[in-house]
């Protein structure tokens, strides 16, 4: 294994800290049926791959290409249970080409339920070959609390993911939760300049924007993503490259979130979905897009593939 980047000596964002322990979100798998599939299919072009419509396999691939921008859609299915191994072999893979490619890996991670479906990736084998000591981490969005506070998003992943894995504790970029929202989305921003500057995170030829090599969602049942939410003015943010909210509508109301420049400047990008409480959204996304100010995850588009992993629930009116 490589050695470690350091990044302490120019990074301002916020060192880790050991909150105590928390618990994991619970999960749901209604029923499923391959004929909403097909149907969702075959209304927007879509093309089951290796699938035999007539004997449905829980883990139905599909792919749709994107009209604005040319991003590559992939939609995939699976047991609730079964979702977190396909989902570290993803990130895993996406890992090693760009250590690889740039020597190191970006990733932005959300809050919710999306930490525990990324339990795989702290088991063998990823435990033990993914290369660790590039991973840089930051989060696409952070609920302004302490972070040991039990709805602090760095808390959930430190608890769940990060302090189970040897990332450098210097690469794991929490917000400074001494600061009010504005400060703390000034003080994001200016930690994320300087690994731009840095070179540790890419910037998009095409938008100017800061490029995640990856950047993991989940999304609420209203269509939200980050802390973007239907309606709300911060979805028309063009310029900041992270921003603060003080009126969520998702509890604790006070938040910093990447803008969807940010967003939509990612190489790859994963939605993370389960339960039949997502259904409407994901089907809204998918199939009837149509009003993507009511529902800011139909915005998500980054420049080279977008991923969504989704269970039979969430899949349930496609
Ligand atoms: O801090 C947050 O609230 C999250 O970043 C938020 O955007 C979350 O990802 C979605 O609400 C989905 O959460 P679930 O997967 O738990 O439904």
């Amino acid at each position: 294994m490589a050695s470690t980047r350091s990044v302490a000596s120019f990074s301002p964002c916020t060192r880790i800290l050991k909150p105590p322990s928390s618990s994991t979100p619970s999960f749901f798998s209604p029923q499923f049926s391959q004929k909403f599939l097909s149907r969702a299919l075959s209304s927007k072009g879509v093309s089951l791959i290796g699938v035999n419509p007539k004997r449905f396999s829980p883990k139905v691939k599909m792919s749709m290409a994107e009209t604005a921008k040319s991003v590559n859609k992939k939609v995939e299915v699976f047991e609730t249970d079964e979702l977190a191994v396909p989902l570290a072999d993803y990130v895993a893979d996406l890992s090693a080409k760009f250590i690889k490619e740039r020597g190191n890996f970006t990733v932005a991670l959300s809050g919710g339920s999306l930490i525990h479906h990324l339990r795989k990736l702290v088991e063998p084998p990823h435990v033990d070959t993914i290369e660790w000591s590039r991973w840089h981490v930051l989060w696409v969005d952070e609920r302004v609390v302490p972070k040991t506070h039990e709805d602090s998003n760095y808390k959930l992943a430190y608890d769940g993911f990060l302090s189970k894995v040897p990332i450098p504790p210097g690469n794991v970029y929490a917000i400074n939760d001494a600061l009010s929202a504005e400060g703390a989305a000034d003080d994001y921003e200016t930690c994320v300049r300087h690994l731009v500057k840095n070179n540790v995170i890419a910037v998009s030829s095409a938008s100017g924007f800061p490029k995640f090599d990856l950047i993991l969602l989940g999304m609420g049942p209203d269509g939200h993503v980050a802390s973007l939410f239907p309606g709300h003015p911060l979805i028309h943010e063009r310029n900041k490259w992270v921003a603060f909210i003080k009126d969520s509508p998702k509890p604790p109301p006070e938040r910093i979130t990447f803008t969807f420049p940010v967003i939509n400047s990612s190489a790859y990008t994963a939605i993370v979905s389960t339960g039949a409480g997502k259904a409407d959204a994901v089907h809204s996304a998918l199939i009837d897009s149509d009003n993507p100010d009511k529902l800011p995850v139909a915005l998500v588009s980054p420049e080279v593939e977008l991923k969504w992993f989704l269970d039979k629930g969430a899949a349930s009116k496609m």
